[in-house]
């Protein structure tokens, strides 16, 4: 057992997708898991009732003997979180963060003790073990934390270890990434629909057709313009709707939808980089 009792700090969307990623992949057991927030008791009951887990608003009794605590609250709320964890965080816990902006040197600070803090951007495909996750260790963290970070995301996909400084690019691509996907799929299901298919059968094709492509792509050795063309016959449909892409500069709208997303990371990690 690589891990004794794993605290979640915040228990909203991400936290329940990780939650549901380390148990059905073994990393953890429902029993060596406390699930924390902030005032809302039903989400927790909602939690105990669904994954077993345990589940507190009292801090003490999460931090308790935890030696992995994950931060899992949305950036605003960082300073009032840290400063109810303070006097029970200790140098022994390794502290995963998952807020985007904010640095590990501001809850160092913030916690006044150094603590081992490993940053992370993982997406929510982690409840199916396909997260893409960014990890970048901060100033006290030693290999063997940084590997034990790494073995954990692993269990829920894959993972890419980089500097700390570009964990806001990982948040733009990756993290925020399924959402684009997911807006793709609706545009998609929505034309399908007013051409006249019904939902059902709109909502089918267009899920199939995603993650055959999506296989396609992370199976095959040619690249995503590589298969492009391979779909594209010249003179046919997919050309005629790839051209009305280009016409409406979508990859420039894709190109600045990513860029725009990084560009809010920055600013968002703006109040704890003063
Ligand atoms: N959602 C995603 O796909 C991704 C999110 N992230 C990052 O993960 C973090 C969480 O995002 P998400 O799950 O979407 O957010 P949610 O809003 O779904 O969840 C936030 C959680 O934090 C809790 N919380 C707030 N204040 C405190 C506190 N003082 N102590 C304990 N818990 C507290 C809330 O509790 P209550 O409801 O009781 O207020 C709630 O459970 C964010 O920082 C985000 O940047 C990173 C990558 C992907
Ligand atoms: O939208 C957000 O701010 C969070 C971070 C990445 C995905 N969701």
């Amino acid at each position: 057992m690589l891990v004794e009792k794993v605290a979640f700090i915040g228990s909203g969307e991400l936290a329940e997708s990780l939650l549901k990623g380390f148990l059905d992949k073994k990393f953890i057991a429902a029993d060596q898991v406390w699930m924390n927030n902030h005032t809302n008791k039903e989400r927790l009951a909602d939690l105990e009732k669904t994954y077993h887990v345990h589940t507190t608003q009292d801090k003490a009794v999460a931090l308790k003997k935890a030696d992995l605590i994950i931060f899992a609250f949305r950036p605003a709320d960082t300073s009032a979180a840290v400063a109810e964890m303070k006097p029970f965080l200790r140098r022994d816990q390794l502290i995963i963060t998952l807020m985007v902006g904010v640095p590990t040197a501001f809850i160092q600070s913030a916690a006044g003790v150094d603590l081992p803090i490993v940053r992370a951007m993982p997406n929510t495909s982690a409840s199916i073990g396909l997260s893409a996750t960014g990890i970048a260790a901060g100033a006290c963290v030693s290999e063997a934390q940084l590997n034990l970070a790494k073995q954990l995301f692993e269990t829920v996909g894959t993972v890419s270890v980089v500097a700390e400084n570009e964990i806001d690019v990982i948040a733009g691509v990756a993290g925020s990434g399924p959402a684009y996907l997911y807006y793709l799929a609706q545009s998609m299901q929505e034309a399908g629909v007013r051409e006249g298919l019904s939902e059902a059968s709109s909502a089918l094709l267009v899920q199939q057709t995603l993650l055959g492509a999506a296989n396609l792509l992370k199976q095959s050795e040619k690249s995503a313009s590589d298969l492009l063309n391979a779909v594209a016959t010249p003179g046919g449909t997919t050309q005629a709707g790839i051209d009305t892409l280009d016409n409406h500069s979508v990859r420039e709208a894709v190109n600045a939808c990513i860029h725009q997303a990084i560009v809010r990371a920055k600013e968002m990690s703006a109040p704890f980089s003063k």
